[in-house]
């Protein structure tokens, strides 16, 4: 038996990348991996021919963008690459060849208890967590649905998970059933190599090229989705004309409206659209029964089949071995929370790598649950007397958050769920851009202990309010309900301990073995009440203007949207955060241009936070 701090399961490009954030922040964690490498999706289950969908800029992985020598859409080799770099510049040593049998959660301990089968020494090994961590991908296991007379087929049979390149049936005849992407370019690799191809397409399926892809989530950084979906699709008929005499029809709804609701992915043609017209690949309908060598589709044609390849989509294997209610996860395995709190499950359980976001997504998710456990281990290592840098770890979001949206529509916002502030402010048309052009030239707080550790850049201009306004749409879902979901209180007990407030649980540093505070840092209030004049001028030149946009409508929609008019949040104070963004939200309103008084807006706050949250 071995205790850690974080259990990881999975050592694909999510658990890796939440593996590194977690290191990031000095938070101990092991990682857990069936197979005897990493990334083995990519690795050992994925097609010869496999190029990435989305260019290099959507499709890096925390603390590690790509060069510029980096073409542009990357091969799978040369993504493998990149993940072997990636797993031997952070030293990451993900425990291969460990299969897990069972997780679930001892409510009495508190910790979630992870037997997993060691397939060299074929022994059970037993992890005590406080977090955990799945990571164990989407496209954990190859699914086949059920065919009326499949045990019947004479052919062979596979799943594309199995499939590496047409070399093999060169002349044969050979069915591909989905038209998801795997099916639509192993059936192209199949024609290419000679085979007489024919796939099944059983519903409507947007068609592009990766350049209108390209495009279209680059015009998401400054327009909104409906436009973007509509040229996009004007753009497909352009080049494709009119599919569906061919069985290719149209959904309605747009291709990133239908990605960002449902999680599917256009097709995005790689050839094969040109064979499909040319009659090199035969498209039929929903298959009705399979008999011997012959299969019987829903229009009553019939046809022999040397092979069949199941392109038919992946299931995730959570269900095999999470031990957890069943209202969790759907039928697919996939966790029920709506995007963007998809990641985040009850008592430190975590959902790396299921956004269905790619490999954007998947960073976006390693970056949250390593903060999400740092602010719920923060507490506990406030016991010992240490505050966390976050520093890098912001600079990484902010980096992304730079490179996918500077000056980027509340539309793409809302597609990498990279600032939910456009989700509960729906009139920010105007201040998102000029948010997220602003937070990489000020933020550094991101949680209310950097701001109380004095992690801004002090300067009185930026820190209070991106502050605030981070804390809003970051420590809060859509719903108004804190990410967090339990009461934190440990920044509260930060202040407090630093202002000698005693109020919490009776004594100076939230428990009860007399050690009393722990020392904090000398910057901690200073210097949010230092001040030079570069930085009050660039406040005002910069700042101001933009400033006026947000006091008028961003900082009222959030006060209106999370506080009643007593200016009690919502729904109560959930927790301390709750009170100290009203105090410093208020307080920017009536900001004079010159102090914050903070000390003032932080002393209220903890002590309301006190008395609200510990009565
Ligand atoms: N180069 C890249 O970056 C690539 C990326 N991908 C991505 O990987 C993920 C998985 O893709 P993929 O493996 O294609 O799986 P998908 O789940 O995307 O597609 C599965 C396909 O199988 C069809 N299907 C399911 N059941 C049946 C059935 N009973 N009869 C006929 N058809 C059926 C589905 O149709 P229906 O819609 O009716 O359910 C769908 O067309 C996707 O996100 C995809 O975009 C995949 C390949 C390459
Ligand atoms: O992983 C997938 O589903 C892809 O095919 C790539 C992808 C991720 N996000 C997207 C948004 C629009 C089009 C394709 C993708």
């Amino acid at each position: 038996m071995e205790e850690v701090t974080v259990v990881i399961i999975g050592a694909g490009p999510s658990g890796l990348a939440t593996s590194v954030c977690l290191n990031n922040l000095s938070i101990p964690n092991v990682i857990l991996e069936r197979e005897d490498c990493h990334s083995s999706l990519w690795k050992k289950r994925s097609y010869d021919c496999l190029k990435l969908h989305l260019g290099k800029e959507f499709s890096f992985l925390p603390y590690m963008p790509h060069p510029s020598t980096t073409p542009t859409f990357m091969t799978k080799n040369s993504f493998i690459q990149y993940m072997d770099e990636y797993v031997s510049h952070f030293n990451l040593c993900p425990r291969y060849c460990r299969t897990v049998e069972s997780a679930f959660y001892d409510k009495a301990s508190g910790q979630w208890n992870v037997v997993a089968k060691n397939k060299v020494s074929n022994e059970d090994e037993v992890y005590l967590a406080m977090f955990l961590v799945v990571a164990t991908g989407e496209n954990s296991q190859g699914y086949i649905p059920e065919f009326p007379g499949l045990d019947s087929f004479r052919g062979s049979f596979i799943h594309s998970s199995q499939y590496k390149s047409g070399r093999e049936y060169v002349g044969k005849d050979v069915l591909v059933v989905g038209s998801g992407n795997s099916g639509m370019e192993i059936a192209f690799n199949l024609a290419y190599f000679g085979a007489k191809t024919s796939i099944v397409v059983q519903s409507p399926v947007h068609v592009l090229s990766r350049e209108m892809v390209y495009l279209g989530m680059n015009l998401l950084k400054f327009l909104p989705m409906f436009f973007v979906d509509n040229l996009v699709t004007m753009l497909s008929k352009l080049q494709y004309g009119d599919l569906s005499r061919y069985g290719i029809v149209r959904p309605k709804k747009g291709p990133f409206h239908l990605k960002q609701t449902t999680g599917r992915s256009p097709v995005l043609d790689v050839g094969t659209m040109d064979l499909i017209v040319n009659k090199d690949i035969k498209v039929f309908p929903r298959i009705s029964r399979i008999e011997g060598t012959n299969v019987t589709f829903e229009n009553d044609k019939v046809w022999k089949f040397d092979d069949i390849i199941f392109a038919t989509g992946f299931k995730t294997t959570i269900k095999d071995w999470l031990e957890v209610d069943g209202d969790l996860l759907n039928d697919n395995g996939m966790p029920k929370t709506p995007f963007p709190n998809q990641w985040k499950g009850k008592n430190g359980l975590y959902f790396a790598g299921f956004s269905s976001r790619g490999l954007a997504g998947v960073s976006m998710d390693a970056e949250n649950i390593a903060e999400d456990i740092n602010m719920a281990f923060g507490q506990i290592k406030l016991h010992h007397g240490g505050l966390e840098a976050f520093s890098s770890f912001n600079a990484v979001r902010l980096q992304r958050a730079a490179s996918i949206s500077a000056f980027a529509s509340p539309a793409t916002l809302e597609f990498f769920g990279l600032f939910s502030v456009t989700t509960q402010i729906p009139s920010n048309a105007f201040a998102a851009p000029a948010l997220v052009a602003l937070i990489p030239a000020f933020a550094e707080p991101v949680t209310s202990r950097d701001a109380f550790a004095g992690k801004g850049d002090g300067d009185n201009n930026g820190d209070a309010w991106c502050w605030s306004l981070q804390q809003s749409h970051h420590r809060f879902s859509s719903d108004g309900a804190p990410r967090g979901g339990f009461l934190d209180a440990s920044d509260v007990i930060v202040y407090a301990a630093h202002a000698g407030c005693s109020r919490i649980h009776g004594s100076e540093d939230g428990d009860d073995d007399g050690e009393g505070a722990p020392p904090l840092p000398a910057t901690s209030r200073d210097s949010f009440t230092d001040t030079d004049l570069g930085s009050l001028l660039s406040g005002i030149v910069v700042v101001t203007p933009l400033f006026v946009i947000f006091s008028l409508v961003l900082v009222p929609a959030t006060i209106t949207h999370r506080f009643s008019s007593d200016g009690v949040p919502r729904g109560g104070f959930l927790e301390a955060s709750d009170v100290i963004v009203y105090v410093l939200v208020t307080e920017v309103l009536v900001w004079d241009g010159r102090d914050y008084e903070w000390e003032f807006g932080l002393r209220e706050a903890a002590h309301a936070g006190c008395s609200r949250i510990h009565g």
